[in-house]
């Protein structure tokens, strides 16, 4: 199977000792991997090195190949991505925000704009502007931005924070049939167990700046019963510092 995201031996660690501590991680293509681990754990450190938004103390990260730090402009091509909050200029609307995006790519027609407006389930909003949008309209906005150039690869940290039930559920079955249709890979960070259990088909557990396991969502359903049980069981074994 292809990897698609390689880290190897990723350390990162702040002055007050926090951050990530050798991480080793393959992602293969088509898999929607779900970062589990409680807040502090290192999710938004470890996906800020993965963007380039910060360097590691060592190790490295290939997307499709490349080095993101030997080779980011090649590393992040078909790469979309949404690290902490979904940006958007307040002041145009959901459409014109998206014809801006649309000027970075060769690719991006009105066409696809609609699309994707359609696919996050905003186009009723096309015509309207986030700063009056709720949180999830604008995670919404955020993620038809991340989709408009079909990346192969899609990183989200917390993609279902601030959505409701319905955004939700829209929400997973967009990533669900990105992956299935488009054989799209998926990089999610989540604290909340239940949704990677129902969104992600592998997952790796990250407590206290370390990867404690990996394996896929059938694997630990068949073994544990729940994610829940599984998360219980690897901190109790591997989690102690
Ligand atoms: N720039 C920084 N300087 C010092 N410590 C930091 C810095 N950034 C993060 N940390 C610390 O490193 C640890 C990991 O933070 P990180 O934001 O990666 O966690 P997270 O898993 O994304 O958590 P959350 O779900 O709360 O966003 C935390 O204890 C945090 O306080």
């Amino acid at each position: 199977m292809e990897k698609v995201i390689e880290i190897k031996n990723l350390t990162k660690v702040f002055k007050n000792g926090r951050g990530i501590t050798d991480i080793n991680l393959d992602i293969h293509r088509g898999e929607i991997f779900g970062f589990l681990g409680p807040n502090g754990s290192g999710k938004t450190t470890t996906m800020k090195i993965m963007t380039g938004l910060m360097k590691p103390d060592s190790g490295d990260v290939k997307i499709l190949g490349h080095s993101v730090l030997e080779d980011f402009e090649k590393a992040m091509e078909k790469v979309g991505c949404i690290i902490e909050t979904a940006e958007s200029y307040p002041y145009l609307t959901a459409y014109e925000n998206l014809k801006q995006f649309s000027r970075y790519y060769k690719n991006v027609d009105d066409d696809r704009i609609n699309e994707v407006l359609e696919l996050t389930g905003i186009i009723k909003y096309k015509n309207e502007k986030p700063r009056k949008f709720s949180l999830g309209m604008k995670q919404r906005l955020g993620i038809a931005a991340a989709i408009l150039s079909k990346p192969e690869v899609i990183i989200l940290d917390e993609p279902l924070n601030g959505l409701d039930v319905e955004g939700m559920l829209d929400m997973r079955n967009l990533i669900k049939s990105l992956a299935e249709r488009e054989n799209t890979t998926f990089f999610i960070s989540s604290h909340l167990i239940h949704d990677v259990e129902l969104t992600c088909t592998h997952i790796g557990i990250l407590y206290n700046g370390k990867l404690l396991n990996v394996d896929t969502t059938r694997n630990i359903l068949n073994n544990y019963a729940s994610l829940e049980n599984y998360f219980v069981s690897e901190v109790e074994t591997n989690g102690k510092v």
